[in-house]
């Protein structure tokens, strides 16, 4: 298995604020990590530099085999998927829904005077199929609701067959119906062997699809447990990440969890 990103001692360093802390962490081709963590915990951070948009303080960030700092990030950037709501509010509401999915090719938002090959506009089809958005493809963006805006960011965000998928908080203010389809949706693209390597962060145990591999609990920017999801996601690990005594159930795939 082909490591896709390795972290070693890791520091990003803010108005003399230590936002993470000496980090080293492994993800491998065939992983689907979920990142946890209390607010402020270094989450997003952590996700910029796995997309290549912010470089480390301090140790050594290698993503796709190649160092951060060492390679050109606009070469890095197309073979990673990232999705995130910061992004989702770049996306020109005016455009159309196929143009959001099909710009990704050419690493823009907003359709210009580009030329598109057939080749880019059957995958396009294709990724809106897979996401369940073909009876929206003609319908403008911001006219979406907030779930059909969201499949539309990942789908967005895999039209380039990237080699990593980066998902920050995707299932974040959907409402419980739109929240089950996308979690559906998503544990089966996580699912399938030729997926990406995927991460995603999340605030609730709730939004984890099935499928998911391993966990990362963060807090104060430090890890406080990684490795396979079931040993990671206990009551314990949880509660010490959350500083509250909890009660945490994992059945079929998914977890749920509360205040004991
Ligand atoms: N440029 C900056 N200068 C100073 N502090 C920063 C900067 N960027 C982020 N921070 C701080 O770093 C901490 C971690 O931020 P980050 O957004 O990564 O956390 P998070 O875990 O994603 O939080 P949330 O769950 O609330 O989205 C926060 O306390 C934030 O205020």
């Amino acid at each position: 298995m082909a490591s896709v990103l390795e972290f070693t001692d890791v520091s990003i360093i803010r108005d003399h604020t230590t936002i993470l802390d000496s980090l080293s962490w492994t993800v491998d081709s065939a992983e689907r990590w979920v990142i946890l963590g209390p607010n402020g915990a270094g989450k997003t951070t952590l996700l910029q530099i796995a997309a290549a948009m912010i470089h480390p303080s301090a140790g050594t960030a290698r993503l796709l085999d190649a160092t951060l700092g060492s390679v050109d990030v606009f070469e890095l950037r197309p073979r990673i998927g990232f999705a995130s709501s910061a992004m989702g509010r770049r996306i020109p509401a005016d455009e159309t829904v196929l143009n959001v999915v099909l710009t990704a090719a050419y690493s823009v938002t907003g359709r210009w005077n580009e030329e598109y090959e057939d080749v880019d506009i059957r995958r396009a089809e294709r990724v809106l199929a897979e996401w369940k958005l073909s009876h929206l493809a003609q319908r403008r963006f911001g006219g979406l609701s907030d779930g059909e805006q969201k499949r539309v960011q990942i789908a967005r965000s895999v039209m380039t067959d990237p080699e990593l998928l980066l998902l920050d908080e995707p299932a974040a203010s959907l409402d419980l119906g739109s929240r089950e389809e996308l979690l559906q949706l998503l544990g089966g693209y996580a699912s399938a062997p030729e997926a990406p390597a995927i991460v995603m962060v999340t605030h609730h145990v709730e939004e984890i699809p099935p499928g998911f591999t391993h966990a990362l609990l963060l807090a104060g920017g430090t890890v406080q447990a990684a490795g396979p999801i079931a040993e990671v996601l206990t009551a314990d690990h949880l509660g010490r990440t959350f500083g509250l005594a909890l009660e945490v159930r994992h059945e079929d795939g998914r977890f749920t969890a509360r205040a004991s």
